[in-house]
């Protein structure tokens, strides 16, 4: 869908009102006795009425009718969404994932909520604190549905297809390369044009926030202009057969009917909405000199714990660069880690590791289990010149046949090509659910081979060389 506007800026306090009816935002007061238009008033409040101005959040939505309006809630089945973190034995292996499985429309109608499935997680929604990494993959829209998550704020990152949000906020369209972020009790509904994955960071308890940028200074890596939020969007459509409202409660789902279309809201003021971000904005900053940095620079938003510089999770991405450090091994270096790395691929491949890691597919490393670059990666890039070179991205090329039909010198056209890879990592030792382990069968059991073939080059008698 052409044409959708977007208010830019990071949480910014926004109002927005719905063009087909101006005056409709109650001026100089949150609760008039009759609102404009006849509106209900409600507040949508994204942090206790208590907290302090910097982290307070909230919005008030101008509505036909009032969220409360609707038959009881009873539960419905929860297809492969859990938070139930017991499901299987915990497992330490570097852990990878073929691309997971997208149904065809003609084997099985799959919406956005019927298609998503629980990987790994922790923690609890219910004490508030935690998160859950999912995959959605579905062919069909959403008619006459929506969801909302009580338990957490979702962080879609697209990777196959484009998707459609109706929110309560306005619609956004998210393609591939740009990401969303639906607060906790946001209402949506998701529109898709053909076979779609993706994957989802969900958090409990937290909101997303930008990294401080310490010495870094004032602008660089994700800007906060380059948000975007929708504008107001309504309908007013009564829907006597029934709307149902899927609600994540507690890590279970609950629905609920209406007689009307939720997107009702005219007009809404507040800071606290969904927002979508294109990748290709972040302004990377990475080592010139020599060492390969820590990926933490490349964080795009972060969802912090309560102890200082720890994330419940960051979403961080690796996006196309220059490589250009001296004397260096410049892929990822080996590691344990005391914190656990989902990895997802949106297109292309990823720096350690050329094949095997497919868009589309994951992997995960989880706390202490030993990874980096697999053997290839390792010969290559210990013998490589170091000159400045492209990373993480295609360079588009033309290619043209002779009138043999020999292929003739590829073309250079441009570095536009966009590959990316990203990462959830997270201080929580995640669990992966029998999903992950079992039902999906993408599981590579073959993975921990990317690393047999690294041998020792030690030499017991090697000498500096001399200067
Ligand atoms: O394991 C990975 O591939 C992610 C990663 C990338 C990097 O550049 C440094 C550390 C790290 O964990
Ligand atoms: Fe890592």
């Amino acid at each position: 869908m052409a044409g959708l506007k977007y208010m830019s800026g990071f949480g910014n306090e926004f109002s927005s009102e719905d063009p087909r009816c101006p005056g409709s935002l109650p001026e100089g007061q949150n609760n008039p006795q009759v609102c404009p238009y006849g509106l209900y008033a409600e507040q949508l409040s994204g942090s206790a009425f208590t907290c302090p101005r910097s982290t307070n959040k909230r919005s008030w939505l101008y509505r036909i009718l009032p969220s409360v309006k609707h038959k009881p809630f009873t539960p419905m089945p929860c297809g492969d969404l859990t938070e139930n973190w017991d499901e299987v034995e915990p497992d330490p292996n570097q852990l990878r994932w073929l691309p997971f499985t997208i149904l065809k429309s003609t084997e099985k109608k799959v919406d956005f909520v019927a298609g998503l499935h629980t990987i790994c997680g922790a923690g609890n929604s219910k004490s508030r604190n935690g998160i859950g990494i999912h995959v959605f993959t579905c062919n069909t829209s959403m008619v006459d549905k929506c969801f909302n998550n009580s338990d957490g704020d979702f962080l879609i990152v697209p990777q196959q297809g484009d998707i459609l949000i109706t929110t309560e906020f306005g619609k956004m369209m998210v393609e591939p390369n740009e990401i969303c972020v639906i607060q906790q009790g946001m209402r949506f509904s998701v529109d898709v044009f053909g076979e779609t994955r993706g994957y989802i960071l969900e958090v409990y308890g937290a909101h997303f926030e930008l990294p401080d940028l310490g010495p870094i200074g004032a602008n660089g890596l994700a800007n906060p202009r380059d948000f975007l939020c929708p504008v107001a969007w309504f309908e007013d459509r009564t829907v006597p057969s029934g709307y149902t409202i899927i609600n994540k409660y507690q890590g279970k789902l609950f629905a609920c009917q209406q007689d009307f279309s939720p997107f009702n809201v005219v007009a809404w003021h507040g800071n606290y909405t969904p927002y979508k971000y294109n990748l290709k904005h972040f302004m990377a900053v990475n080592c010139v000199a020599f060492d390969h940095a820590d990926p933490s620079i490349f964080t795009v938003l972060t969802a912090k714990s309560t102890k200082p510089g720890v994330a419940i999770a960051d979403f961080v991405i690796f996006p196309p660069r220059w490589g250009v450090a001296d004397h260096t091994f410049r892929p990822p270096y080996y590691h344990r880690n005391c914190m656990s790395e989902f990895m997802g691929l949106i297109k292309g491949h990823y720096e350690a590791k050329e094949e095997g890691f497919q868009p589309g597919g994951g992997s995960l490393h989880s706390i202490m289990t030993p990874h980096g670059p697999d053997a290839d990666c390792f010969q290559k890039n210990s013998t490589a010149e170091l000159k400045p070179e492209r990373v993480a991205e295609g360079t588009m090329v033309k290619i043209k046949l002779n009138r043999r039909g020999d292929l003739m010198q590829p073309e250079f056209i441009s570095h536009l090509f966009m590959l990316q890879a990203f990462m959830f990592e997270s201080s929580f030792s995640m669990a992966v659910t029998k999903w992950g382990l079992e039902t999906c069968q993408r599981l590579d059991k073959t993975y921990y081979q990317c690393w047999e073939r690294l041998r020792s080059h030690f030499n017991p008698n090697w000498k500096p060389s001399k200067q």
